[in-house]
């Protein structure tokens, strides 16, 4: 199985080029991690591969079928940058919403058993963040969008939440995307960077100054 393939992603916004060819794929078992600039189109590109965005050309396969917009699969689930659960809703009524096959899992955290009844208008920001990020990780797609996952989090949340992909990584393809890039570097089996429109895989972080990621400075 080749997993979830994206080929040939093209999109512009006002004649300006933003995705020019990307292409990569993620497997069952693996951590992608997607870095790039403000504006180099990581959101995007997340959003075209869910479906929320059209792409001006793309070609989309999961386990060898083609398909027209993640969310349509219902094997792709994904973590949009800004909280995306009504606030009336209880942590509860979410979970039995996405997650059934790895119920239990999610369950099984303290702070998840603690809350169950808590709606989510009542958590902070960073606690709606972490909820939000563990039921789309604990969802029944086997392939998981993450935008931004961390940015909100304390450094304590941070780890949490990286033991927790690593927990459910053998059952899943996770593609990540964050500023906090040591901890995308730490979590990721890969690293692709999206740089002028096209993909770039990065072996190291010298790959990452070169592509103009990182400061050099050793200048
Ligand atoms: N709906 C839209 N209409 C016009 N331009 C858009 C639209 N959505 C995104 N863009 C532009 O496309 C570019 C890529 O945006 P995108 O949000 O994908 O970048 P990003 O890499 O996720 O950035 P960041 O790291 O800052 O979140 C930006 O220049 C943005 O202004």
């Amino acid at each position: 199985m080749q997993g979830l393939i994206i080929d040939s992603v093209t999109k512009q916004f006002n004649q300006q080029a933003i995705l020019n060819g990307v292409f990569f794929n993620c497997k069952i078992s693996e951590v992608v991690g997607l870095l790039g600039r403000n504006g180099s189109g990581k959101s995007t590109l997340l959003k075209i591969i869910f479906g929320t965005v059209n792409a001006d050309f793309k070609h989309l396969k999961l386990d060898d079928k083609l398909i027209s917009k993640g969310y349509l699969s219902r094997n792709i689930s994904y973590l949009p940058q800004d909280n995306f659960i009504p606030i009336n809703l209880s942590v509860l009524q979410a979970i039995e919403i996405f997650c059934n096959t790895h119920r239990n899992d999610l369950l099984n955290i303290q702070f998840v058993a603690d809350n169950l009844q808590t709606k989510f208008k009542d958590f902070s920001g960073g606690e709606r963040r972490l909820l939000e990020a563990l039921i789309i990780i604990y969802s029944d797609a086997e392939y998981v969008l993450l935008d931004e996952p961390f940015s909100q989090l304390a450094p304590l949340l941070v780890d949490e939440l990286k033991q927790h992909i690593n927990k459910i990584k053998s059952f899943k393809g996770f593609i990540i995307t964050d500023h906090y890039y040591q901890s995308i570097l730490d979590t990721s089996d890969r690293i692709i960077l999206l740089h002028n429109g096209c993909n770039y895989q990065i072996q190291n972080t010298d790959d990452l100054i070169l592509h103009g990621y990182l400061p050099d400075f050793r200048e």
